[in-house]
């Protein structure tokens, strides 16, 4: 009989041939039972980390792949082509709480959005008063602030036999209102965040200025209120209307202009309706952004004690984007819900240059461009007219490889803006020359738009993509939330059978 050597054991094949993590788990020879059971409890914490340590990087993995699936939309245009409204907009419809979170943070805004038009209103008065010109002599001088006070001051009086009633009485507003214009300096600088501000053109915020504000006002509460305020901030949880009163009775400022505003506002009225800028708005000498216009005419509700903006006013409120803001979103359709990256730019000129960073990842753009500009130039070259400026920055965007796979929508924006302007008798050829003899009526002229945009789209559109454009009005909710719908349904339908998930 043969005999052959007994086929080593786990035990001894460590032992045998060596084995180093045999070797390193093997109990030390002679360990008594208080060592081992601190080995054991050792052992324990190790595999808890170890455990933990996979967890996350299972988890880090997870969020990676859903960061790929997530939806990046930017919404592009020029300065006051109303990208900021539609960025409410979503956050109406997916995030609602937060709106409501930030509320009272839109009152100094609308504060603000009343004291500069009045501002404006007396700049106008200075400069033009009565005086009697065709409009055409100052067709480039639009809505800018590049009024020169010295040009005409003065021509009222020489034009009229000196100092009419009408002009008293206007002398009397503006002393009576002086305590509304010393106002707007500390309101852009409480919106700034305590930034330097210009006392001239516009007032820029960068994102997160709501909390900011809400937190500054929190600051002159007591300790305890001020808890339950980051609190309140961090649960992004509606605040409630007793907590709402306690801003509003601390905020001395926002308080002190709201008195301001309440005393003055018979005169603010009588200012906006009074026969001298009536006849400056008639002549359009005085040309207000509708913003300006929509606090002017709601001045009587807007200065009540105790006023909370309403979501419209939210809606209409003005005030610049500086740089990028991201706000982030969790759209469902179809019981799939994936995460929305909104980013929302400042559209002026100088502001441009931070947008490219967020393209090579964009999977979408709303490419906003407001054709009621026709008559408008741009504040920051008042000799560029708005809309060729929006046609060369949809040429930029179309063009650019790095957005070339992005779903593309434009919004022809502002048609409500359009039409009032087309009511009122403004000649688009007086404006866009190559408009020429076509009907001066809106749906030629919005026509006459699209068509360039199209054109620019094609020019410019190697891969195909499809343009997807819609007339819009983005302060009207019920309209702007059924044209989300339809982007959500697109963007989900487009992107996301790219990213293999449908
Ligand atoms: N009537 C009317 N007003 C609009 C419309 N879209 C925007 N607005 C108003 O126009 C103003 C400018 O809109 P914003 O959304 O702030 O413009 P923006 O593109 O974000 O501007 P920047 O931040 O400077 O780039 C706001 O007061 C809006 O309420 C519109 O379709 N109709
Ligand atoms: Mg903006």
């Amino acid at each position: 009989m043969i005999s052959t050597p007994r086929p080593p054991s786990v035990r001894s094949l460590g032992t045998d041939y060596g084995d180093p993590i045999a070797a390193i788990l093997r109990p030390p020879a002679g360990e008594t039972e208080s060592e081992r059971q601190l080995r054991l409890q050792r052992e324990a914490e190790a595999k808890r980390i170890s455990d933990a340590i996979d967890e996350e990087l299972r988890a880090e993995e997870r969020r990676f792949r859903k960061r790929k699936e997530d939806v990046r939309l930017l919404l592009l245009g020029q300065a006051e082509s109303g990208k900021s409204t539609l960025q409410k907009q979503f956050q109406l419809m997916y995030n609602p709480n937060s709106l409501e979170e930030e509320r009272l943070s839109w009152r100094p805004v609308v504060y603000y959005n009343i004291a500069r038009p009045v501002r404006r209103i007396f700049e106008v008065i200075d400069a033009y008063g009565e005086f009697e010109e065709d409009e055409d002599a100052m067709q480039v001088d639009t809505n800018s602030e590049n009024i020169d006070p010295d040009s005409k001051r003065g021509s009222s009086v020489s034009g009229s036999q000196g100092s009419s009633t009408a002009e008293k009485r206007l002398t009397t507003l503006r002393y009576r209102l002086g305590p509304l214009l010393a106002a707007e300096a500390s309101l852009a600088e409480r919106l700034a965040g305590g930034q330097p501000t210009p006392t001239k053109g516009n007032l820029f915020v960068r994102s997160g200025w709501q909390a900011r504000s809400l937190l500054s006002r929190a600051r002159m509460r007591d300790r305890s209120s001020l808890t339950g305020q980051r609190k309140s901030l961090e649960n992004g949880a509606p605040r409630s209307s007793e907590d709402s009163t306690i801003v509003i009775e601390r905020d001395k400022l926002i308080e002190d202009v709201a008195k301001i505003l309440h005393a003055c506002a018979d005169d603010i009225k009588e200012l906006w309706e009074h026969p001298t800028v009536q006849r400056l708005k008639e002549k359009r000498r005085l040309r207000l952004e509708e913003w300006a216009e929509y606090f002017l005419d709601n001045i009587g509700r807007v200065s009540e004690t105790g006023y909370v903006p309403t979501t419209d006013d939210i809606l209409h409120a003005r005030i610049q984007t500086m740089g990028v803001a991201e706000h982030i979103f969790d759209v469902s359709l179809h019981g799939r819900t994936v995460t929305w990256h909104l980013f929302d730019v400042g559209g002026a000129r100088g502001q441009r240059h931070t947008w490219a960073p967020y393209f090579d990842d964009a999977s979408a753009i709303i490419f906003m461009a407001p054709v009621s500009a026709f008559d408008q130039y741009l504040e920051e070259d008042p000799r560029t007219n708005r809309i060729d400026d929006s046609l060369q920055l949809f040429t930029q965007i179309c063009s650019n490889k790095h957005l070339k796979n992005a779903h593309l929508v434009l919004f022809l924006n502002k048609t409500d803006v359009l039409k009032a302007k087309i009511a009122r008798g403004v000649q688009v050829k007086k404006y866009i020359t190559s408009f020429g003899d076509r009907p001066n009526e809106f749906d030629s002229v919005v026509g006459y738009f699209r068509a360039h945009f199209t054109q620019v789209h094609k020019k410019n559109n190697e891969n195909m993509r499809v343009l997807y454009t819609h007339l819009t009005n983005v302060v009207d909710k019920t309209a702007t939330q059924r044209i989300i719908t339809d982007i959500r349904d697109s963007i989900f339908r487009v992107y996301l059978k790219d990213a293999a998930l449908v």
